[in-house]
């Protein structure tokens, strides 16, 4: 079945700033749209967003240079070509485009496209985007990591580490995993009302708080957690998104509340101190995305426990992460199709990542939109995890849901195995 038309519209996201919305249609009037998100929090060597105007101050610019992209190079280019030729249509995009990070065409163009095609294939099919982009062969209900307190530049620096997050590991089953993050999520919301440290929402949906040093969100955490009543480290982990690039001022780390610096040395021993005396089971970018000594140093340390989680580091490119494996930097990789730029390109990596023993975790970013697609790509490639930011908004919440949906119509075939997915990378430092 071939692409008969492409066009795109200018839409906008969760936090309300313009993105892309790519509308493919097939010759027999079968049509895929491809939503595309956008991060505050950007990695320096992610593919690039293309806006209008000022390319340094971006974010809340329109993308009407992309939807002219779409319109006008990218379709006449792929206009003709057969739907399920995903991984061509992608290399054509990407030569035509024919710079290394995607900033002549936008990566947002080029994914928005590839994302409409996919959609527009597994349509014309007739079966589920899981299914398609799996070649039937997901079956894994990923085990959610949810966020509960925001911050970093997702709250205007109310606290210096980006992401509070909870994981279920001791749930048997996914709709467990809801249940449990629901109780706790509220339950933390009411902890901070009591303490007057809850100043709203945060862009992801957890609470944003008002704190004064960063080792009172631990305290509310553990607090909200018993309340909920469960038990931190057997029923529920917690999980950090340091966001640590976004601290480091090429010298040292900056904690903007508590108004200091540490030196690198400093941090790492925060890092261990936190790791050692708090329930986490993951940490996501713990280290600056240059620093690749301590990187080392702190997967040979914690990698037989804890999973350690590139984005800023790889940002889903695949030179990065066959780096990061050679070198041990880490034991997972954070997977975000806008950090790359290209669906196929998105599988290879998470396949990268999979063959090295190594576990991905499909991520949302912080300007999200209504579209669904990473719930059926974590489900595709049996990833085992997805990362979604919180509970409180209909962007995130659509993601959770999708996955309800896509279990029931997996039926027999769909599989959940909780907090036993790290068995994957602990157990292999243990043998
Ligand atoms: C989702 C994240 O944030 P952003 O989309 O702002 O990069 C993240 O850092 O993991
Ligand atoms: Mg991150």
């Amino acid at each position: 079945m071939n692409i008969k038309h492409i066009d795109a519209y200018q839409i906008y996201d969760s936090r309300g700033y313009p993105t892309l919305e790519v509308e493919v249609t097939l010759e027999d009037g079968t049509t895929g749209r491809g939503l595309v998100p956008s991060g505050a929090s950007t990695g320096q060597f992610e593919a690039w967003e293309l806006r209008d105007g000022d390319k340094s101050k971006f974010r809340g610019k329109s993308v009407y240079k992309a939807i002219e992209n779409v319109r006008g190079e990218i379709a006449n280019a792929i206009i003709g070509q057969s739907v399920f030729e995903q991984e061509a249509i992608d290399q054509k995009m990407i030569a035509l485009d024919g710079t290394p990070n995607k900033s002549r065409l936008g990566a947002n163009a080029i994914l928005g496209t590839s994302m409409a095609v996919a959609y527009a294939a597994a349509k014309a099919k007739n079966i589920p985007l899981f299914e398609y982009l799996g070649n039937g062969k997901g079956y894994l209900i990923p085990l959610n990591e949810i966020q509960i307190l925001g911050g970093g530049a997702h709250a205007d620096w109310a606290t210096d580490i980006q992401d509070f997050l909870v994981i279920a590991v001791g749930a048997k089953t996914y709709e467990e995993t809801l249940e449990m993050t629901h109780n706790i999520y509220h339950a933390a919301g009411e902890v901070m009302k009591e303490k007057g440290k809850c100043v709203g929402i945060a862009d992801e949906g957890g609470w944003w708080p008002d704190y004064i040093d960063n080792e009172e969100p631990f305290e509310v955490f553990m607090e909200a957690i018993k309340r909920a009543g469960y038990e931190a480290g057997r029923d529920v982990a917690i999980s950090l998104d340091i966001a640590a690039s976004d601290l480091f001022d090429g010298e040292n780390y900056h904690l903007r509340l508590e108004d200091r610096k540490l030196t690198p040395d400093e941090f790492y021993d925060m890092m261990k101190l936190w790791c050692e005396k708090y329930p986490i089971v993951s940490i996501e970018d713990p280290f600056a995305d240059t620093a690749f000594d301590y990187w080392k140093k702190f997967t040979d340390e914690f990698g037989d426990r804890v999973q350690i989680i590139g984005d800023d580091l790889f940002t889903t490119n695949i030179k990065r992460i066959k780096e990061g494996i050679d070198k041990g930097l880490a034991n997972s990789v954070l997977i975000k199709l806008n950090q790359i730029g290209s669906v196929s390109e998105t599988l290879k990596a998470i396949e990268l990542t999979q063959n090295a023993g190594w576990l991905p975790v499909v991520s949302a970013r912080s300007g999200e939109t209504e579209d669904a697609f990473i719930s059926h790509l974590a489900v595709a490639t049996n990833a085992g995890q997805l990362k979604v930011g919180s509970f409180a908004r209909s962007e995130r919440m659509v993601k959770w849901n999708e996955n309800l949906r896509i279990q029931r119509k997996l039926g027999d075939k769909a599989a959940f195995i909780g907090g036993k997915i790290y068995d994957r990378i602990f157990a292999k430092e243990t043998v």
